[in-house]
């Protein structure tokens, strides 16, 4: 059986529990207050940055060309398909790059990256693809979701998002993404797929925080005036 046919029973109630958030419904119907959407393109676009260090460790750590050319791929899409539409969203809000870089990571963006991250450099490539599976395969699912509600892909204020995430560049690099995972975790013992399982639910778990926190626009909620 494939890894990610394997983990399907417990990934599927988790995309499902995203497109029950208020968030993503608000994304859906259009009527997801815009400063509320601020706060994920900005908190996003840090994240992204640090995500897409994980393509270049999985560069690095590739055991074959062919898998060196599947994270160098998956590099130059997080850096130049997805990250151009935070910046075409920015330039419709008057926001610069330079806005968007100045961005202090909230709490759950920081746990998240630094999870992510500290998996990654722990371990070989299956650690590093299991890290951003979550990513791509829940946006993956979200997006072509949305797009199957009647109008939402041609919403005025979230039709382009959801055009991108359902769109076949993103489709493509969340196929390779799955792909890739499946050809690494092929032979392995049930106890190391039950490790790579757990790293795929913990950031599937950040992933419901991280809609929640945009959601509640929070930052950092440790109760200091201030700070939220
Ligand atoms: C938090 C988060 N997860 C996944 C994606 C998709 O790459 C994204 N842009 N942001």
């Amino acid at each position: 059986m494939q890894f990610t046919d394997r983990i399907w029973p417990k990934v599927k109630p988790l995309w499902e529990s995203y497109l029950a958030h208020p968030f993503v419904k608000g994304m859906g119907d259009g009527s997801l207050p815009i400063e509320k959407f601020k706060h994920w393109l900005t908190q996003d676009y840090v994240y992204l940055v640090e995500y897409a260090r994980l393509f270049a460790i999985g560069t690095e750590k590739a055991t074959s060309l062919e898998m060196m050319q599947a994270y160098a791929k998956g590099l130059d899409g997080v850096l130049f398909v997805e990250m151009n539409l935070h910046r075409e969203y920015c330039a419709s809000f008057g926001l610069s790059e330079a806005d968007l870089l100045a961005t202090q990571p909230s709490a759950v963006n920081l746990a998240y990256t630094s999870y992510m991250l500290s998996q990654a450099q722990a371990g070989g490539v299956e650690n590093v693809s299991a890290a951003l599976l979550a990513c791509s395969w829940s946006y993956s699912y979200i997006g072509r979701a949305l797009a199957a509600i009647p109008g939402a892909l041609e919403g005025d204020k979230y039709g382009s998002w959801i055009q991108m995430y359902a769109g076949d560049d993103f489709t493509q690099l969340n196929d390779d993404a799955m792909a890739l995972m499946n050809r690494i975790a092929e032979g392995k013992a049930d106890y190391e797929l039950d490790q790579l399982e757990d790293i795929v639910l913990k950031t599937g778990y950040f992933e419901y925080l991280f809609w929640d926190m945009c959601w509640n626009q929070s930052t950092w909620p440790v109760g200091i005036p201030g700070l939220n």
